[in-house]
């Protein structure tokens, strides 16, 4: 579904991705993790078009050309970041928010599918009228995915997606997001510092230093300690995440 190949991202001098490679299968969610300023967000914006980057992303087998994307890349690949309230206007209702992404992509039946997406993220329908300042900071997230999947995606590309969250409520949108990808068969990308948020949604991860995937791995590695890289064993063993891992499991 999703193959980034020889992927580097420089800013002036500064080389910030060096030859990233991964595959992410139809329907998998694929995460990734790492120190700050490792690269994460930087794969995700080479993949949103954001910024310059060299090599190859393939969506489909078709690969994308240059930094530009279209709206029928739009159609197919959505990102949710970690704030909800940067990410939605703030002075738009919840009902305008939703509307747009319609408009643009042609759709007809749009207070239908309004009001089935509010729904869909376990909203009542009042929210149509409702302002984002009106909300909660989970209620607003659940807006920013209503909009994310209200044109029918198949990819979605999320940045640290609940850590702007109080704890209590960054389970619940988790949650959500793992039986909407069940629902809809989705191919998630997750960028999270948090190894237990991954380890929760996650089929495969990548551990990344310095611009540079250092392991790729299947969550049990994170349970059962067995990482083959020192890099990763340090970060598993520093991360408070993975103790909230070891007693989930
Ligand atoms: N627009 C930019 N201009 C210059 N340098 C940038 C820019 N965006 C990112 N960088 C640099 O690229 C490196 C990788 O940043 P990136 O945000 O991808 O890391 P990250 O792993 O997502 O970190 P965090 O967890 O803190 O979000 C950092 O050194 C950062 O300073």
């Amino acid at each position: 579904m999703i193959n980034v190949s020889n992927l580097n991202v420089s800013f002036g001098a500064n080389q910030v991705l060096h030859n990233i490679n991964f595959k992410v299968a139809a329907g998998e969610c694929y995460g990734l993790v790492g120190e700050s300023g490792s690269g994460k967000s930087t794969i995700l914006k080479a993949i949103m078009g954001l910024n310059k980057h060299t090599g190859t992303i393939e969506i489909e087998n078709t690969p994308l050309v240059n930094h530009k994307r279209d709206k029928a890349f739009y159609r197919k690949v959505q990102m949710v970041f970690q704030d909800p309230y940067g990410s939605i206007h703030p002075k738009h209702s919840i009902d305008r928010i939703l509307s747009e992404p319609l408009y643009i992509q042609k759709f007809t039946d749009i207070e239908a599918r309004v009001c089935k997406s509010l729904e869909e993220v376990g909203l009542n329908r009042s929210f149509r009228y409702r302002f984002p300042h009106q909300l909660s900071g989970g209620q607003r997230q659940r807006v920013a995915i209503a909009r994310a999947l209200i044109t029918e995606p198949q990819i979605l590309v999320m940045d640290e997606p609940t850590s702007a969250l109080d704890v209590s409520v960054q389970s619940e949108i988790l949650n959500l997001l793992d039986d909407l990808r069940k629902e809809r068969n989705l191919t998630y990308i997750l960028v999270s510092h948090n190894l237990a948020v991954i380890a929760h949604m996650c089929d495969k991860l990548a551990v990344m230093n310095r611009g540079v995937i250092i392991e790729e791995m299947t969550p049990d590695v994170l349970f059962t300690k067995s990482a083959k890289a020192p890099y990763s064993r340090e970060l598993i063993q520093a991360s408070h995440g993975y103790e909230a891992v070891e007693k989930a499991a």
